[in-house]
């Protein structure tokens, strides 16, 4: 008798939850209909990207690109039971198809470092790799919004722009390097020193996406923490702007950050889908075409909007610490872009 009132109570509970769930799964699909496309959805980050937008109710439609190991990847996340369809492919034959209809385009696509490299070791790889997936999304989804991933950002960035240039579908709005890993990096590291919950954590990160060039600004964090010597922000500072090189000598030779990657990966792609659809002040840290110096592009707060960029925003006040950084950081930022543009118009 007591088991079988137990047992009641245990059904009476799952039904009024699963009903909860019913209505929130309806909510999520009265929002407009979106796809996201992940290429080079078959790698360390490509994967658990896959599996993050899978769990993201703003995506209706999730196409996962690769050059090899999609069909794979793209079955097992098929199965998990969330609002958007998978479709996998592989070979460069059908990533017209992949794209075809993209609102949101993620490109962790290309090799990672080891020990000993820089970011700019990667470039002659990485810059060839996107520059031929820059060029079939201008043909198939010239209107989606992309988000580089692959490294060197500072370059393939610019790189990216050079090839919609070229095929006259660039719209600068519509163009970001994700550096949302050095906020989340920034974010963690701060709280831990500043012993406050992370949770609340806001610092933003501008300048670009390797070693001195990414500049977080501890000045501006919130909440704020009085208490941090300068030694204390000088060291926060160098170990966010060394976190993926932690990563990668961890790793030792197994690659740099995927799954810290894909997570930040995931909060931007998700950034840029409410901004599409509407929600008001969503504004993220990403390296879009800039006049916040003289540098053509460069990472600071943007607000994204139903375009992709509504609004970029400036660099507030700085300390004299990070003024000096921004001095350091700008001659090697202005070599990358350079060198993006360069390999772009010759190749
Ligand atoms: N922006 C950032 O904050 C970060 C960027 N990265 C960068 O992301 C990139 C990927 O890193 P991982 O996933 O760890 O590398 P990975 O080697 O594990 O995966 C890369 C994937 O790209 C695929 N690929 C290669 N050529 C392709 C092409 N033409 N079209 C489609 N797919 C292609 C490969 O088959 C592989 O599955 C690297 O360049 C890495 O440096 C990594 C961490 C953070
Ligand atoms: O360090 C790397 O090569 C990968 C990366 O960009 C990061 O983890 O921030």
């Amino acid at each position: 008798m007591k088991s079988a009132i137990m047992l009641r109570s245990i059904l009476k509970k799952n039904s009024s939850s699963s009903s909860s769930l019913l209505r929130r799964s309806y909510s999520s699909e009265s929002a407009p209909p979106r796809k996201v496309v992940v290429l080079g959805a078959a790698g360390g980050i490509g994967q658990p990207l896959s599996l993050l937008m899978k769990l993201n109710p703003l995506v209706s439609s999730l196409s996962l690109y690769d050059i090899a190991g999609t069909p794979g990847v793209a079955a097992d996340v098929s199965h998990i039971n969330t609002r958007s369809e998978v479709v996998g492919y592989m070979g460069e034959e059908n990533l017209g198809k992949a794209l075809e209809g993209a609102d949101v385009v993620i490109i962790p696509a290309g090799v990672p470092r080891k020990p000993g490299m820089t970011r700019d070791d990667l470039f002659n790889i990485n810059a060839g790799i996107v520059k031929g997936l820059c060029t079939a999304i201008a043909k198939y989804c010239p209107h989606a919004l992309v988000n580089m991933i692959s490294n060197p950002v500072n370059s393939t960035v610019p790189i990216a722009s050079e090839v919609f240039k070229k095929a006259g579908t660039y719209d600068e709005k519509r163009l970001f390097g994700v550096t949302t890993l050095d906020v989340v990096r920034a974010k963690t590291f701060y709280a831990g020193k500043a012993k406050v919950p992370v949770a609340g954590v806001n610092v933003p990160v501008v300048g670009g996406h390797a070693g001195i060039t990414i500049l977080p600004l501890f000045s501006q964090a919130t909440p704020t923490a009085n208490s941090l010597s300068s030694e204390e922000i000088t060291a926060l500072t160098k170990r966010t702007q060394d976190g993926g090189t932690e990563v990668v000598e961890a790793k030792a030779g197994k690659g740099s950050a995927t799954l810290s990657m894909a997570y930040a990966g995931a909060l931007f792609a998700d950034a840029c889908l409410k901004g599409l659809n509407g929600v008001p002040d969503v504004v993220e840290c990403s390296f879009v075409q800039s006049n916040v110096t003289e540098l053509p592009f460069f990472a600071s707060k943007v607000r994204l909007g139903k375009n992709g960029v509504e609004e970029v925003l400036g660099l507030g006040s700085l300390s004299d610490f990070e003024k000096q950084g921004l001095e350091a950081l700008l001659p090697e930022l202005k070599s990358s872009i350079e060198k993006g543009i360069k390999f772009a118009n010759q190749n």
